[in-house]
């Protein structure tokens, strides 16, 4: 499997992705020179240089993409999954460098340390010049309260700063302990007299800071921004600064980077860095690991720990897990062979301990597993609810909160245009996934290899029949199972065999007297 990695990443993350992987580094590739190359990798590796946009990713066979940082706004995610490309990111290595970069910055503008320094190495001594403000006792606005925001806003309260605050994503209980006045986007624009921002750039934050919301501003406010270009209206800052509204501006990142001769630059109480938020050696080398722990996951068809397009499972969840994933994208592959009809409606319905998890992602397995047999370009645990979702078909959970100490138990109810069907299973102990029932009947599949599903009358002699002719066709059985609804009643069969079936020998098989239907599986 080939890596390419197009933007510079500590070492220690290329040692981790060459213990494992063919990796080049090209870090001097125009857009065009990595069109070129793009379809001979399996993975991109990224920080906020490269632009993976929509062409890219179409003319590309990559499995994953992976971020060393936090933001993806320069990878068209929505182009990767619906061509099934997992995206991975490293949102917590420079949470820390982010946010005392932040400071470092806020610091800067108050005393106006980069024109001192300039000023002073240009031989003179103007003193008068660079009184500055002091940050104890001043109001800090923070417009976005996540990982680094918090950390922001932590800091602050112990400068001596009273923080208000906006996210209106996060729920109180989150910044209880945070010493935070969480309030609307107005007040903390008209009382505060610092700034920051720590949002993603998304179509609501694009703008968000705009004329309008300058005029709310007080006099003389102090704007900090280590999260996006964009989020400010770069033209309307470049007024407030002019008009003294805005009495100083911190900027690390632009509109567009590298900036060139964006206006901003010329302003004396602008003061800016080249993006330079998450870089500390310390928070390079972790995003740069993380991301290429995540690579080499994605690349084994393991569950990754930082997925931006696919959902995720709580770390202590994990393992427990792990089997019913696997589980139920069988259960899904085993439908679609077995039944016929288009499908409508998917309920998951899960019981035991797996009641009390999140099984989203067990969920998308299953359904993954239902398309997997039908489409043209293969579903996965990243396209496979877009796909759903395309097709009309509705999804639902549901969970029996009875018996949590119970071994977690999943069936799968597909309503198709023509019947309603269950398929359900279990994880035995030692990971071992089992399918137990398909409709009424009770069964103890491994669901593994190719098996024949046979419906029957219960009544001597037809198991014996299927028998002959499989071991006339030199097919060696491996298991069976029976299940019957009642005493010579309606039955079903699975037979494990260790060759695929021919279609003429299933037709010999489908010809017994009293054996209503027989199908050959894959699983
Ligand atoms: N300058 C740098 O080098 C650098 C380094 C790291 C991160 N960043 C950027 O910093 C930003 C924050 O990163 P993070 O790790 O804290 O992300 P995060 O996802 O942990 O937090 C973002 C917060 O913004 C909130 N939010 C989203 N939309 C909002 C809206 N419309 N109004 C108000 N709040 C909104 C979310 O609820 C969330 O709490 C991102 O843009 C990231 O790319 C920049
Ligand atoms: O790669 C970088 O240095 C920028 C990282 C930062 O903007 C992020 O979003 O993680």
């Amino acid at each position: 499997m080939r890596v390419l990695v197009s933007d510079k990443i500590a070492k220690e993350g290329i040692d981790i992705l060459k213990s494992e992987l063919k990796v080049d580094v090209r870090t001097d590739l125009t857009p065009d020179q990595l069109r070129e190359i793009i379809k001979d990798y399996d993975a991109l590796v990224v920080r906020s240089q490269t632009k993976v946009t929509k062409d890219l990713i179409e003319c590309s066979n990559l499995k994953v993409i992976g971020r060393a940082g936090v933001g993806v706004d320069n990878i068209d995610v929505e182009a990767a999954t619906l061509k099934g490309i997992l995206v991975v990111n490293a949102p917590e290595g420079n949470t820390i460098a982010a946010c005392e970069h932040t400071f470092a910055l806020m610091f800067a503008v108050a005393r106006k340390i980069p024109q001192a320094v300039s000023s002073l190495k240009s031989g003179r001594w103007e003193r008068n010049k660079f009184t500055g403000v002091q940050l104890s006792g001043k109001t800090l606005g923070v417009i976005g309260l996540g990982r680094i925001g918090k950390e922001v806003a932590k800091r602050a309260s112990s400068l001596g700063m009273n923080v208000v605050g906006y996210d209106p994503y996060i729920a109180r209980e989150n910044v209880e302990n945070l010493n935070i006045k969480l309030t609307d986007l107005d007040e903390v624009l008209r009382t505060s007299d610092f700034i920051t921002f720590h949002v993603p750039l998304t179509k609501a934050t694009r703008r968000m800071i705009g004329e309008e919301q300058f005029k709310i501003m007080k006099d003389g406010v102090y704007i900090i921004n280590c999260a996006r270009g964009g989020i400010i209206d770069e033209k309307a800052l470049y007024d407030a600064l002019v008009s003294g509204k805005v009495a100083g501006c911190a900027l690390d990142v632009f509109e567009k980077e590298p900036p060139e001769d964006n206006p901003l630059l010329s302003l004396d109480n602008v003061i800016a860095t080249p993006h330079l938020g998450a870089s500390t050696a310390e928070a390079q080398i972790v995003v740069a690991e993380e991301v290429a722990k995540d690579i080499i996951r994605a690349l084994k068809g393991e569950i990754v720990k930082n997925p931006v397009n696919m959902v995720s499972v709580r770390p202590e969840e994990y393992s427990f897990i792990l089997p019913y994933i696997r589980l139920a994208e069988k259960m899904g592959c085993l439908y679609t062979q077995l039944k016929n009809g288009r499908i409508q409606e998917v309920e998951m319905i899960y019981g035991g301990r797996l009641a009390n998890m999140d099984v989203k992602l067990v969920t998308t397995a299953g359904i993954k597993g239902l398309l997997s047999n039908i489409l043209q370009v293969p579903a996965n645990l990243i396209n496979a609810p877009i796909i759903a979702r395309d097709r009309g078909i509705k999804i639902t959970e549901k969970k029996i909160k009875e018996d949590e100490d119970a071994p977690g138990t999943v069936t799968m109810r597909v309503t198709t245009d023509k019947e309603v069907g269950t398929i359900s299973g279990c994880v035995f102990e030692k990971d071992s996934p089992r399918i137990t029932g398909i409709d009424d009947y009770k069964i103890d599949l491994i669901p593994e290899g190719y098996v024949l599903i046979t419906n029957h009358k219960d009544k001597p002699g037809i198991v014996g029949k299927v028998g002959t002719i499989l071991g006339k066709n030199d097919i060696n059985i491996a298991s069976m199972q029976l299940g019957r609804k009642s005493y010579r009643g309606d039955a079903l069969m699975a037979l494990s065999v260790d060759e695929e079936i021919p279609e003429s020998v299933l037709k010999e098989i489908k010809a017994i007297e009293d054996l209503k239907d027989a199908v050959f599986v894959k699983l």
